[in-house]
């Protein structure tokens, strides 16, 4: 059997997103893993499938390259919600996760319409993505055991590095753990560190590991270790829970740029909704079939 899909990316978080409105989609975790896999397969961080609601205009399933359904995922929600908001020509949509429901709006950015060729980016936009509340007691990250999420314990293998002590813990839908440091740290200390916390005992369900620096009390420098699928360019849930992090331990407002390695996402923390806002590039890459 054979599925179109659409490959597009949020900031350079990569995804092949699935049209399953119509028609289901229920790929097993090695389909997904094969097909997320970059030498192999189309390559992705993420491979998403947009399906019927009852709830919402529709439901996005994530799988993380390692195979792994996960809860959501803040960069697809907008590039799922561009296709929505184009295809619909609403101006919001609504989108459900396992995470909980999101709204989706336009919005301005630096966009570009590419040439439209097979390769390359074709189409850029921005999309502003409601992510809801963040979920801050240590049962909802979850933890292991009871503690304050704005700075928990954890011991790191032998690693005894200060930047290493008092991380904030937050759930976006999906857990966070965020290291805040002086500088942003390279490939190898990323892939290093970020690999022995993802699946470290006093996170549960696993958690996806960032390490912010934050510039200004209105600009972080953000990279991603993402549970189940590695270092990637930007992790929208990631940017959200860095913001969250930084502004509970006073180290920012409640608003700021979120400059990480793909490009910029804005993230607010609304004080009246205690919602937290994303706004961000959405690019189409190209077409194709997948083989199943
Ligand atoms: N790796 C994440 C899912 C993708 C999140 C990220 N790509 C985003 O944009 O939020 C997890 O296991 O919770």
């Amino acid at each position: 059997m054979t599925r179109p899909f659409v490959k597009m990316n949020g900031a350079g978080n990569d995804f092949v997103v699935v049209n399953a409105l119509e028609t289901p989609f229920a790929p097993t975790a090695d389909q997904a893993r094969a097909i997320a896999d970059r030498s192999t397969g189309e390559g992705c961080d993420q491979l998403i499938a947009l399906e019927p609601s009852q709830t919402a205009d529709a439901f996005m399933r994530v799988w993380n390259a390692d195979g792994g359904v996960v809860e959501t995922c803040g960069n697809a929600l907008r590039c799922v919600g561009w296709m929505l908001l184009q295809s619909s020509g609403k101006d919001q949509v609504t989108i459900d996760t396992l995470g909980g429901p999101t709204t989706a709006w336009r919005a301005e950015g630096p966009g570009r319409v590419g040439s439209g060729g097979p390769e390359g980016p074709t189409t850029t936009a921005h999309v502003k993505v409601d992510m809801g509340a963040p979920r801050l007691h240590w049962t909802q990250i979850p933890l292991d055991e009871a503690m304050d999420t704005r700075g928990i314990e954890l011991q790191v293998g032998p690693i005894d590095d200060p930047v290493l002590h008092t991380p904030g813990a937050v759930s976006m839908g999906n857990p966070h753990v965020v290291f805040f440091m002086d500088h942003a740290p390279n490939d190898a200390f990323v892939r290093g560190t970020g690999s022995l916390i993802e699946h470290h005992p006093r996170f549960p369900q696993g958690v996806n590991v960032g390490f912010a620096h934050v510039m200004a009390p209105d600009h972080i420098r953000l990279r991603v270790w993402e549970r189940g699928a590695g270092l990637t360019r930007a992790c929208g849930t990631g940017a959200c829970a860095a913001l969250v992090a930084a502004a509970r331990r006073g180290l920012t407002g409640r608003a700021a740029t979120v400059e990480v390695d793909g490009g910029e996402l804005r993230i607010e923390w609304d004080e009246a909704t205690d919602h937290v806002f994303m706004t961000g590039p959405v690019e189409v890459e190209r077409t194709g079939t997948l083989a199943l």
